[in-house]
């Protein structure tokens, strides 16, 4: 038992959705997690060396997550867009907000301004799973994410299979990504349409050397656009994307041997040798 467990059992996800009085909307990304074995085991993915002195956990939807979070954290915050949920979850948890270990942010979680946390376990809304996963890993914190299998999969993909772009890419350059669990469709309720997947990022720097992080992160998400291409048209077919104004001074500057690959087949420290090569020879603009 933690420091921050109390005698009692966790709160059963059904009794908390009942006393909620909702029903959980797929439109509006609300799968409740109703398995107490996964729910119990997610705070265990966070690193062994984690410091859980201030959890966020985005999507608090009936609380089931944050009822464990508050076992092993001495404090908590969460995001939840729905007004609803977030009045029940202050009214619920109203012992933990009292004592001030407890914040609800009622907001969309790519709006509201963060707290300063030192870890993130969220089952996230899978709708926006990606624009918040990349909110949360420049944050550079110990992150433990449900997501879509597929989404998952992607994120831990290597080169030369059909997983493996950019979310592999971009999610590999702030931190070691692994996929801990599969969760099949029965632990929620309402059920969503495919498994899911509990990924655990653990933030670490880039083994490879970025002079310009905007540029990296743009030009690998323009060459992922023509992966079926060679890097050689990739790059002079996306400059618009990538923003290089000189995309054939490019093109001039790197060895045929990387020029006749496939975007899908360079490692993450391929990328980032062209993309120095790259700033190096051509100005670069905004891009998209
Ligand atoms: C997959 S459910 C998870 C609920 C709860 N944590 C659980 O595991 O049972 C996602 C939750 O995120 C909320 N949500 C959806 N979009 C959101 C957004 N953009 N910002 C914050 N919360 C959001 C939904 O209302 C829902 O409560």
């Amino acid at each position: 038992m933690t420091e921050f467990e109390s005698e009692s059992a966790s709160r059963d996800p059904d009794r908390l959705r009942r006393r909620a009085g909702v029903r959980g909307d797929p439109d509006r990304d609300q799968h409740f997690l109703v398995d107490d074995r996964v729910l119990d085991r997610l705070p265990g993915y966070l690193p062994a060396d984690a410091d859980r002195s201030h959890v966020l956990e985005i999507g608090g939807g009936t609380g089931a997550l944050t009822d464990r979070l508050l076992d092993v954290s001495e404090r908590v915050t969460v995001v939840e867009r729905d007004p609803e949920l977030a009045a029940f979850l202050r009214e619920e948890f109203a012992d933990a907000v009292e004592a001030g270990r407890l914040a609800v942010i009622e907001g969309d979680a790519l709006a509201v301004e963060l707290p300063p946390f030192t870890a993130c376990v969220s089952n996230l809304p899978y709708g926006v799973s990606s624009e918040i996963a990349f909110r949360l890993l420049p944050e550079g914190r110990p992150l433990v994410l449900m997501v879509q299998f597929e989404f998952g999969e992607r994120m831990v993909a290597e080169p030369d299979t059909p997983e493996y772009g950019r979310l592999s890419v971009s999610a590999g350059h702030y931190a070691d990504v692994e996929l801990v669990e599969t969760v099949p469709r029965e632990a929620f309720d309402p059920q969503p349409r495919v498994e899911s997947a509990v990924v655990r990022c653990t933030p670490r720097e880039p083994t490879y050397e970025v002079e310009d992080e905007a540029f990296f992160l743009r030009f690998v998400k323009a060459l992922f656009t023509q992966r079926r291409k060679t890097v050689r048209n990739a790059i002079r077919n996306t400059a618009h994307i990538s923003g290089l104004a000189d995309p054939d001074a490019v093109v001039e500057a790197v060895d045929e041997a990387t020029l006749s690959r496939r975007p899908g087949e360079l490692d993450p420290s391929a990328f980032a040798a062209l993309a120095r090569t790259a700033r190096r020879v051509s100005d670069v603009g905004g891009g998209q």
